[in-house]
């Protein structure tokens, strides 16, 4: 079952690597099966491996995996320490007896920073929610080693919310990790579950930040751990809260004795989705080199409408969805913003009319961001339009994160341009161009909304 080269990675006795891979590769899948095999194989013990990942989720899909697999005993299993690199970490303090705070929630950390506006700008307002993400985005990318270009109010505002932090005695998620890099500057209980790992595994290595990997490397040197780390460079999407993928091109030098394994062959997609997404990574100026082969024989379709405006975009969404739904396939709307799916909610819902409880059912609602790590047979990816002035020529981050949607899906993706938003003319995403995605003209027929949604 397994491909020579995903064997190559998996093999219990081969420690310490640095896997590059890429989408629909069996990522996780390797990883999982890698520690199986060692734990099974009693090559260390099952307390001493410590895996880490990015989102409870993920945690918590690879702890069941384990629990699935046959091989394993179930003592084994619960004995592996697992976790966000958060959670491993704040539990790491805790044991050390370290001063710890209660984490602000979003909607917290989105008072306080309003709160910092107002104090240094002068002026009671309302922030946007949009305004304070960019502050707090800010904030986490300086936390997290990048030196962005910042005026001084905006540093003002920064340290505001910084000072408005401490005085509540509240932490933010970076403050975790910075709590943590002390643990290394003095001499620590080796009793504290964390210092007793002996191999370290690190999922989705790609959304690494500076701390993080300044974390990683000084828990390995201070262990003498081995460590394995796997991710895709093309899928780092997360350089809003300081990630970058070069952390894991940078992998290979700094962990112990590790070696470089590709895995390239993508068992998801149909070849059209493929041949477009490949075609659109190509563009990224730094990235590992690999090519993404396929192993479905299928063309698939990969295709992008253009439609005069949002109203003709949902029409068109709730044609495609109820068609993949009623050939029984799992399928996706996918958008940039919470706020543009919102609107595809409401739209749909009101021209699915008495059918929406069955479609709702049947189908996704998920960001660029919140789709990483998923599948769905059928992808309709919308509002792929940009206004007339965006100049995107040099983003690659915004590269990587088209990719990440398009890579989803399996057999049909489908990309919908509202040429007018909200009154004003928008054009065709260029990177759907750039991927080389065929563009039509479409004028969706059927049932019209009573009213325009924006
Ligand atoms: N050797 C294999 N044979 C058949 N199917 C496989 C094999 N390895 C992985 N798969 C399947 O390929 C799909 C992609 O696997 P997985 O989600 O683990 O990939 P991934 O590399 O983590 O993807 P991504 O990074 O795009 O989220 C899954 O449906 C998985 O079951």
């Amino acid at each position: 079952m397994w491909t020579e080269e995903q064997w190559a990675v998996i093999e219990p006795k081969r420690m310490s690597s640095v896997v590059v891979a890429a989408p629909g590769s069996g990522k996780t899948t390797v990883m999982t099966e890698h520690m199986a095999q060692i734990i099974a194989a009693r090559l260390i013990p099952a307390q001493r491996i410590l895996a880490m990942t990015f989102t409870r989720q993920a945690a918590e899909h690879m702890r069941q995996k384990l629990r699935a697999h046959k091989e394993l005993r179930p003592e084994d299993v619960e004995s592996c320490a697992m976790g966000t690199f958060h959670a491993v970490f704040f539990r790491a303090l805790l044991e050390a007896d370290r001063p710890v705070y209660p984490v602000l929630t979003q909607r917290d950390q989105y008072a306080l920073m309003a709160d910092a506006v107002c104090e240094v700008l002068g002026e009671r307002r309302a922030v946007s929610a949009y305004e304070l993400q960019s502050y707090l985005t800010l904030h986490s990318r300086m936390v997290g080693g990048q030196v962005p270009d910042i005026d001084a109010p905006t540093r003002k505002i920064l340290q505001a919310y910084a000072l408005r932090k401490r005085a509540s005695r509240r932490w933010d998620h970076d403050d975790i990790l910075l709590a943590s890099l002390d643990l290394f500057q003095q001499p620590c209980d080796p009793s504290i579950r964390l210092f007793q790992a002996r191999y370290i595994l690190v999922d989705e290595f790609q959304d690494t930040n500076l701390v993080q990997w300044n974390l990683l490397t000084s828990l390995l040197a201070r262990n003498e751990a081995l460590g394995f780390v796997v991710g895709d460079d093309d899928q780092s999407i997360y350089g809003f809260r300081g990630a970058s993928p070069e952390f894991l091109q940078r992998a290979v030098e700094a962990l112990p004795y590790a070696r470089q394994h590709l895995l390239t062959l993508n068992f998801r997609s149909d070849r059209s989705i493929l041949r477009h997404a490949a075609q659109l990574i190509h563009h990224v100026k730094t990235r590992v080199h690999k090519p993404l082969r396929g192993v479905r024989d299928a063309e698939g379709v990969c295709q992008a409408y253009e439609v005069t405006d949002r109203t003709e975009q949902w029409v068109l969404a709730h044609g495609l969805l109820t068609s993949a739904v009623r050939r029984g396939y799992s399928v996706a709307c996918l958008a940039r913003t919470r706020n543009q799916l919102a609107a595809a909610w409401a739209a749909l819902q009101q021209l699915c009319g008495t059918e929406w409880r069955v479609m709702a059912n049947r189908m996704e609602f998920r960001t660029f961001h919140d789709s990483k790590g998923k599948e769905w047979d059928v992808v309709i990816v919308l509002d792929m339009a940009v206004s007339h002035d965006v100049n995107l020529a040099d983003a690659d981050e915004e590269r990587r994160l088209i990719y990440v949607a398009m890579t989803r899906a399996r057999h049909e993706l489908h990309a919908v341009v509202p040429c007018t938003v909200e009154g004003r003319p928008r054009r065709p995403h260029p990177f759907l161009h750039e991927a080389g995605i065929p563009l039509v003209k479409a004028s969706p027929r059927g049932r019209r909304l009573r009213f325009e949604i924006g």
